[in-house]
């Protein structure tokens, strides 16, 4: 029993309200005194803070019952419970409206009287402890280096955590009551994902950078995930990565130039090759199997050079008919040829003030050869059907897969053009001679389609990974994206596995057959330990041979 419990009675009929007393005393509460009007009830109950208000629902005055009642709940947290005769619909209606914890109806027994101001007190005990636990996980919520935001089922923010409030830039009261994807300040393709995200339950994270109206740029992490309370809502929590993401960035700084991705010895000899080629002004020639990346360095030079405000023109000079190459690469003037029904400018003119790319200049035809050659000289070029010259102020960067030297001898390529072009040179290595690049480009791809396919693909299993490392790899890194893009569509769970590789990789076939070679066999040593992050117990495990195999081969290669 709450014996101690303190109740005030409000009652305009003097002699009930002292027989109510008598009885709440008998049943052994403590009555801290009795009103007869609603004023002075709100006033009386302000200062000695009841447990309990006992309310007649007719009072002296104007105030009824129920507006005292209705005051006294707004200031205070105290249950009421309403005692009267009067049990029409109308005033039930209005008292309901007060969300009373009790309703006796006169006469009544005191047995009947004690049950309903127990039950009261205790449902309202009950409410407390719910709020304050609420009240609880909101502060330690707020406490967190976690940020929280939750929505209720019509998408709506209902909370904002201090710290989310905080990573977002914006104060709570500008993010709740919105609904998320309108409140949230990220971009439409984030708010796309997180969606999905949704839609599918994946609790992986979704990385975004937002600016904050002080131009300071937040790097976050964004998980959604069901409110286990109520699955029609959700939980957001945001995590500032910001300092991490900028540490990430620097060391990726090493691992990759423009979108070029590589971390072995022959890589950073690349890298090194472009910025030492991108600041001067010379003609380069880049050589390289098909698919090693030549148009992707060509553009890191024109974007590391003093040209990179002016345009890269990209040529595929393989694909241009041997007539009209001439007019394509130079122009030519209405009615030069049949067909020339417009003045036209050519590739050259286009790529004034930057920078034009020739790929695969072995295939340009030996008469054209003769024109680009005298262009590279004069810096001028004349437009098909034109006599007089236009001069061009253009860069050019060739590629080609072939041994041009040999076309030379051949009689397919002009010697001294040879000469001309190859006054720079960048040499790429097959991806076969840089294995260890291999883990690095398969995280890359991995995460640049997980974000295009919204596939949540987090790794690749060990088998998949072997088969990999051991392809010979004729199509170079272009192969090896095209193998993982492929391989995440087929994907149906977190990890890649070797069944999710095209036929030609993931069967024995066509594994490398210059296995035994030392050159190759090293990088593969590099690139399991890359992968296993230096782990020699699973490097080993990897490469399918014991420890004592691989300690050999590493002092044998002399890999730290
Ligand atoms: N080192 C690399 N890092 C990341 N991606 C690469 C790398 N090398 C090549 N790629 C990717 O492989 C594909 C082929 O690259 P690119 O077109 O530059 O090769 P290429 O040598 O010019 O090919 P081709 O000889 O067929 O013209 C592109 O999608 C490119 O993004």
């Amino acid at each position: 029993m709450h014996a101690a419990a303190r109740i005030l009675i409000v009652e305009d009929e003097f002699a009930v309200a002292m027989e109510l007393e008598d009885r709440l005393e008998n049943l052994g509460y403590d009555v801290v005194g009795h009103e007869l009007r609603g004023r002075e009830a709100i006033q009386r109950a302000e200062e000695t803070e009841p447990d309990l208000v006992l309310m007649d629902i007719r009072l002296d005055g104007r105030m009824d019952g129920i507006d005292a009642a209705q005051q006294i709940r707004t200031k205070l947290h105290v249950p009421v419970v309403f005692v009267t005769a009067y049990s029409d619909d109308e005033t039930l209606e209005r008292a309901k409206e007060t969300a009373p914890f009790g309703y006796v109806i006169k006469p009544f027994e005191e047995r009947e009287l004690y049950a309903s101001i127990e039950v009261a007190l205790s449902t309202h005990a009950l409410e407390r402890r719910v709020a304050r636990y609420r009240d609880d996980l909101r502060q330690i919520l707020d406490g967190l280096n976690e940020g929280t935001a939750m929505t209720q089922s019509d998408g709506k923010l209902t909370f904002v955590s201090r710290s989310a409030s905080h990573m977002l830039g914006k104060p709570p009261s500008a993010l709740t009551d919105r609904d998320w994807t309108s409140a949230l300040p990220f971009p439409d393709d984030t708010l796309a994902v997180l969606k999905r995200r949704m839609s599918n339950d994946s609790q992986t994270v979704v990385p975004v950078t937002i600016e904050h109206d002080d131009d300071t740029q937040v790097r976050l992490e964004v998980s959604v995930r069901r409110d286990p309370r109520d699955d029609s809502r959700h939980i957001f929590t945001f995590a500032d990565v910001t300092d991490v993401h900028e540490m990430r960035r620097m060391l990726d700084e090493k691992t990759e130039f423009n979108d070029i991705v590589g971390k072995s010895e022959p890589m950073q000899q690349v890298f090194q090759e472009i910025r030492s080629v991108a600041s001067v002004d010379a003609t380069v020639l880049i050589h390289g199997e098909t698919g090693t990346g030549k148009e992707l360095v060509s553009r890191a030079i024109h974007d590391a050079s003093s040209r990179h405000d002016g345009p890269f023109i990209p040529v595929n000079c393989a694909a241009m008919s041997k007539d009209l190459a001439a007019s394509q690469l130079f122009g030519h003037r209405k009615g030069a040829f049949t067909g020339a029904v417009d003045d036209h400018e050519g590739y050259f003119e286009a790529a004034d003030g930057g920078t034009l790319f020739l790929d695969e200049i072995g295939d340009v035809p030996l008469e054209v050869q003769r024109q680009l050659l005298r262009v590279l000289e004069e810096r001028k070029i004349t437009r098909l059907g034109e006599t007089t010259s236009r001069p061009v102020d253009v860069r050019i960067i060739a590629a080609t897969h072939r041994d041009l030297l040999e076309e030379v001898d051949a009689g397919n390529f002009r010697q001294d053009l040879l000469y001309r072009i190859r006054i720079a040179r960048v040499e790429l290595p097959p991806l076969r001679a840089r294995r260890s690049d291999i883990p690095l480009l398969v995280r890359t791809f991995l995460r640049r389609g997980r974000a295009t396919m919204g596939k949540d693909v987090e790794r690749l299993s060990d088998d998949a990974m072997r088969h990999l490392l051991d392809y010979e790899w004729p199509g170079n890194v272009r192969e090896l994206r095209n193998a993982v893009e492929s391989a995440l569509i087929r994907a149906s769970g977190p990890t890649l596995e070797k069944e999710d590789l095209p036929p030609e990789i993931k069967h024995d076939g066509r594994i490398s057959s210059t296995r035994s070679e030392p050159e190759s066999e090293a990088e593969r040593v590099r690139a399991a330990l890359e992968q296993t992050n230096g782990n020699r117990t699973e490097a080993a495990q990897l490469l399918g041979i014991s420890r004592a195999t691989l300690y050999r081969r590493l002092d044998e290669y002399g890999i730290e």
